[in-house]
């Protein structure tokens, strides 16, 4: 019976893998023979064929190219979650634009967004970091629900995906509450602590290049004040994390970086299942 159920979820993960995996998956994507030669095909048609019948239903939801496609891929529960999600209108346009670019799975999912927004309200958040804009998805979910007298910095290296972002904060109206900084972020975060910004800010997303995690995680844990928190998102890293047998550089970076949080004396810690897995780190 075990051995059935298992053998079910390497066929739902198989072909839920054909149908929506992305080139950023750390899994290797089987090739559609394999996946059906693993499926045993004539057996399992019936299978095969609710799974592209769940990513019809999906894609009324979620666009096909987002991070969560690839996360939960034919998962219900995700898609009830993502359902529940009290999206507001520019963040569904922002979204459904963002699914059409190149990297748009690097995209935080609607419950994500709806999650900082809230941990923000719930802090009484005034000034907040986002590490990684893209085309500013986190960054504006945070930013409408800062006060006029609040900001937001928001960092990324990349000239077209801000432009994108910074047409949306104009749209939404919170262009005056969202600082924005082009170029490398590690020297954004250090500008910020020599124009004396220590222990200025709330709260802080962590969302740029893993494997400079560890780095941008202390200066962050300067800029933000006593009580303020520190979000770091994809600790799970699609999965891999809890997989012994993948080995690769940016999976054992996050798991190294996951390890430390879970010992650093200098925060409460808490690993939550939203999304790829976000961290949240309360400075102490
Ligand atoms: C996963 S995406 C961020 C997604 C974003 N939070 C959202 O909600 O759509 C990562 C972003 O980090 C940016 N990035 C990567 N390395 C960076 C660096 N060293 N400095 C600044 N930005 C960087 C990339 O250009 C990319 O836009």
């Amino acid at each position: 019976m075990a051995m059935a159920g298992n053998a079910e979820a390497c066929l739902r993960g198989g072909i839920a893998k054909f149908c929506y995996g992305s080139s950023r998956s750390r899994v290797p994507r089987p090739s559609s023979f394999l996946v059906l030669q693993l499926a045993g095909y004539k057996q399992h048609r019936s299978f095969a064929l609710q799974v592209l019948a769940d990513r019809r239903n999906m894609e009324s939801v979620m666009p096909v190219n987002t991070k969560a496609n690839k996360l939960l891929s034919g998962d219900r529960l995700f898609q009830y979650v993502q359902a529940q999600v009290r999206e507001p209108e520019i963040l569904r346009t922002l979204r459904q634009e963002t699914s059409k670019m190149r990297g748009s799975s690097m995209q935080v999912t609607p419950d994500q967004g709806q999650f900082l927004a809230m941990l923000a309200r719930l802090m009484g958040a005034e000034n907040c970091i986002d590490v990684g804009v893209f085309t500013g998805y986190s960054a504006l979910a945070v930013a409408m629900v800062l006060p006029d007298s609040g900001y937001l910095v928001a960092c990324d290296r990349s000239q077209e995906s801000l432009a994108v972002a910074q047409r949306y904060f104009k749209l939404a109206g919170v262009c005056h509450k969202v600082d924005v900084r082009l170029g490398m972020a590690v020297d954004t975060l250090k500008e910020l602590l020599v124009r004396g910004d220590a222990g200025r800010y709330d709260m802080a997303f962590l969302d740029a290049d893993k494997r400079v995690y560890p780095e941008y995680y202390e200066l962050l844990l300067q800029l933000v004040r006593p009580g303020g928190v520190i979000v770091v998102d994809n600790v799970l890293w699609h999965g891999t994390v809890a997989d012994p047998s993948v080995v690769d550089t940016k999976t054992q970076s996050i798991r190294d970086f996951n390890k430390f949080l879970l010992h650093d004396g200098r925060i409460d810690y808490n690993l939550v299942s939203v999304g790829d897995g976000m961290s949240l780190c309360r400075k102490r």
